[in-house]
């Protein structure tokens, strides 16, 4: 089953999605079609999201950072930088170096504290897909984790739905790819993630108790590539969801 949060008739409402992604059941009922909603981040409000970089050792070397770091590297993603699938991301005029970051999202299901890798996977009540945009520029000569970076506004497209973890048997062995304008410029698997899903949720869960909603963003594949206003973004995840985003001039 699929999840999605769109607008509709001035309210913000959550739908179920057809096998096929083409229609949403509304709750009164009815159906409209998929294409042409106007897609919300399926983002639970108050729910907290973080996320892991250099998470990938290619995308690492690309970036010329050890294969894989001492610790990992966490960061807060707040509610303002999400945006939903067909939605713009401004690019600043001063971010030439901005450039796309396909992730899997697993979403939280129930409080996690001190769970262990073996039953992590428990506490995933299922999956989404970021576009977790980075801007180059502005990373190189900032510490790490980066605010100015990775938590301006509407910089992380998300969506377009969550697709619940029982559709999902193996959340490691799934192609993540980017496209922009059609040209495939990301084509990774999250079978070479340096922390699988379950030991980032475990880990977390050490830390922070993980509540319903909350979401973990897990880290990009390489294919640094730098986009400029008018491109078209297509983040997917097999099995997940296809993701279009626009940059415009911001
Ligand atoms: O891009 C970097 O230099 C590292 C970084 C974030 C990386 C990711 O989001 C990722 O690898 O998925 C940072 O914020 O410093």
């Amino acid at each position: 089953m699929k999840r999605a949060r769109i607008y509709h008739r001035g309210r913000d409402i959550w739908v179920s999605v057809s096998a096929d992604g083409q229609s949403l059941h509304l709750p009164d009922g009815s159906f409209i079609p998929a294409d042409g909603a106007s897609w919300l981040p399926p983002v639970t409000p108050g729910a907290s999201s973080y996320a892991l970089g250099l998470n990938f050792a290619d995308h690492n070397k690309e970036l010329g950072f050890a294969p894989k770091l001492a610790t990992p590297l966490i960061f807060m993603k707040g509610g303002n930088c999400f945006v939903g699938h067909e939605g713009d991301t401004p690019r600043p005029a001063d971010g030439n170096q901005m450039h796309p970051e396909c992730e899997l999202v697993a979403v939280i299901g129930r409080p996690a504290r001190n769970v262990t890798s073996a039953e992590a996977l428990d506490y995933v009540a299922g999956y989404t897909v970021a576009n977790d945009y980075a801007i180059r520029e502005y990373l190189e000569n900032y510490y790490r984790p980066n605010a100015r970076v990775k938590n301006r506004d509407a910089t992380t497209p998300i969506g377009p739905w969550i697709v619940d973890a029982a559709d999902v048997p193996d959340p490691q062995a799934l192609a993540i790819t980017t496209r922009v304008n059609g040209e495939l410029v990301q084509n990774g698997t999250t079978a070479d993630m340096i922390m699988s899903v379950a030991e980032l949720v475990a880990y977390l869960s050490c830390h922070s108790t993980l509540m319903p909603g909350d979401m973990i963003l897990t880290g990009t594949p390489q294919g640094v590539h730098f986009c400029a206003p008018g491109d078209r973004v297509v983040t997917e995840v097999e099995g997940i969801g296809r993701l279009v985003n626009h940059l415009v001039a911001g």
